[in-house]
This record gives C-alpha cells, structure tokens and sequence, in this order.
C-alpha cells in the first residue's frame, strides 16, 4: 500500500480474471457487491480481486466510479490498482491485505490472539486519519456510509457489541481486567469520542479533524457528551428532547456533498 497512483493494467480486451486467480483458487470471502478472490499478479504481486455481482452502474458509469475510486491514495485506505470490464462482468482490482479484515481481529474469541490495546488504539487513529482524508483531503469530499466509525471505535475499545455510556459516566471501569491503569485511560477516551460522534444531531457530532484532535490529544481533557439518544431501551428520555434533536437533524446544513462508498 501506500500512495503510488493507480496504474490501469487491465483493459476490456485483455479481461482474463481466470488466469490471474488460477494458481491460487482462493476466496477471500463475500461482502454485499460480491465475492473476493486472491490473485496473483504477472508482476508476483499479490491482489485482492471482488468480482462485482449485479452492478446498476454499466459502461462509462462504472470507469467514472471507479476513476473516482481510483483518485483515493492514503496510507490508511487498501488501493484499488484496476479493473475489468467486460460487457456485463465487472472487478474491481485492490492490494492483498494479508491480516484480512479487522473485525476478524476485534472479535476474535482466542484470548492469545487478543489485539493489545497499544495496537488497538492505533488501529483507531488509522481508521480516523483514512476517513478524516476522505472527508477533506481528496479533491472531492467522499462520505463513507459503510463504516459506523464511532461504533466501529467502541468496539474495539470495548470488545464488544454493547453500550457502555453508564459505566463511563458513573465512573465504572469498564471490564477490562488484564489490562493497566494507563491503557484504562486509553480505552475510556476512545469510548468518550466515540459518545461524541453518536449523538444524533450532526450540529453536535464533532468533525473527523476533531475527532483525530482528540484521538491524538492529551488524555483526561475530553469531556463527557450528553447521553446519545440512540440508546436501547432507554426509559429516562424525555420526548421534547427527542423532538428537540430530531428537528435538528432535519434541518441541518451538514448534509453530503457525495456518496462515493461503492456505488455500483
Ligand atoms: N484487499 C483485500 N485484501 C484481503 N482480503 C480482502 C480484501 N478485500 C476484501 N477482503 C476479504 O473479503 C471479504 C469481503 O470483502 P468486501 O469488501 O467484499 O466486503 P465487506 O467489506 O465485508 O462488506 P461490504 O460489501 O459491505 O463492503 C472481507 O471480509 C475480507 O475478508
């Protein structure tokens, strides 16, 4: 990876997926536009290979998507490096990232391969960083609407699918035995930005500069956000505030400029 420009290599006619993929017969797995396969380049370079499944985008519509696409160079976002076209069948061409897919590390049950919080924590600042570039750095601003980020940053704080608000807020340690008092602090300020960028009015969401400001700043100078709205089975809110937020929401001016996560 890294910030090499996209090289095109693979054209219409010269389409042959097949061979690139015959000597390792390997799906990497499924996500909703379609399978990935392993590859291996001519070159010995290794690449990950989705095969789109129904695309609505045909033609020119798919070259701009992925010239589009193909613009987005940061260390922290895996490089699309080409694609194949041919008639209905269309691929996307990406770098192998040989540790697969994070959640596959996140929610690992085997307590040997647990991430340390010291990688956890710059894991997040790569996460925050990919997405603070689309958001300002590109030449035109790019909304990923695959990746909860904040819920993204609270599990991997806490390892788990949960809520963890009360606990933060009342002072309660999290369940975090194994680890020390300092990566405690750590894990705590990733869970109160993450509250941050869950409240549901966008006016009072932090932007993802802020974000990083914070993820990078001193520990112990975030404040604690109000409760987000968003919460399961939360009797103790009051409907005006739900109104209040959600006229908000409606009205508000951080609306996206595009939606540039896959559109195909
Ligand atoms: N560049 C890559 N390098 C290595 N493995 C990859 C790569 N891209 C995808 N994979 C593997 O293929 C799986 C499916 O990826 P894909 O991007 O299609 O779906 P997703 O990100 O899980 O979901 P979605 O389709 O909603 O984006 C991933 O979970 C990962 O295991």
């Amino acid at each position: 990876m890294g910030n090499r420009k996209t090289t095109w290599h693979y054209q219409t006619d010269t389409l042959n997926i097949k061979k690139i993929t015959r000597n390792v017969k390997h799906k990497l797995g499924e996500g909703g536009y379609g399978y990935v396969y392993r590859g291996t380049l001519r070159s010995g370079n290794e690449v990950a290979i989705k095969i789109l499944k129904q695309s609505k985008a045909h033609g020119q519509d798919f070259i701009d998507e992925v010239a589009t696409i193909g613009r987005i160079h940061h260390v922290n976002i895996v490089q699309l490096i080409g694609f194949f076209l041919k008639d209905s069948k269309q691929a996307l061409v990406y770098d192998f990232m040989s540790n697969g897919s994070l959640d596959k590390h996140i929610f690992t049950k085997e307590r040997d391969k647990f991430l340390d919080y010291k990688k956890i924590y710059e894991i997040a600042l790569g996460v925050a960083r990919g997405i603070e570039y689309l958001h300002r750095g590109c030449d035109r601003q790019i909304l990923h609407f695959d990746i909860n980020f904040e819920m993204l940053l609270m599990e991997m704080a806490s390892r788990r699918k949960n809520w963890v608000y009360d606990h933060v807020n009342e002072g309660e340690s999290v369940e975090m035995d194994e680890v020390v008092e300092k990566e405690r602090e750590v894990i705590k300020n990733m869970i109160i930005i993450a509250l941050w960028c869950i409240q549901l009015s966008p006016n009072h969401r932090p932007p993802m500069n802020n974000v990083l400001e914070m993820l990078e700043g001193d520990i112990g100078n975030i404040q604690m956000p109000q409760k987000p709205l968003i919460y399961p089975s939360d009797e103790s809110v009051d409907d005006d505030r739900v109104e209040m937020e959600l006229e908000t929401f409606s009205t508000s001016s951080s609306a996206p400029i595009i939606s540039a996560s896959f559109p195909f």
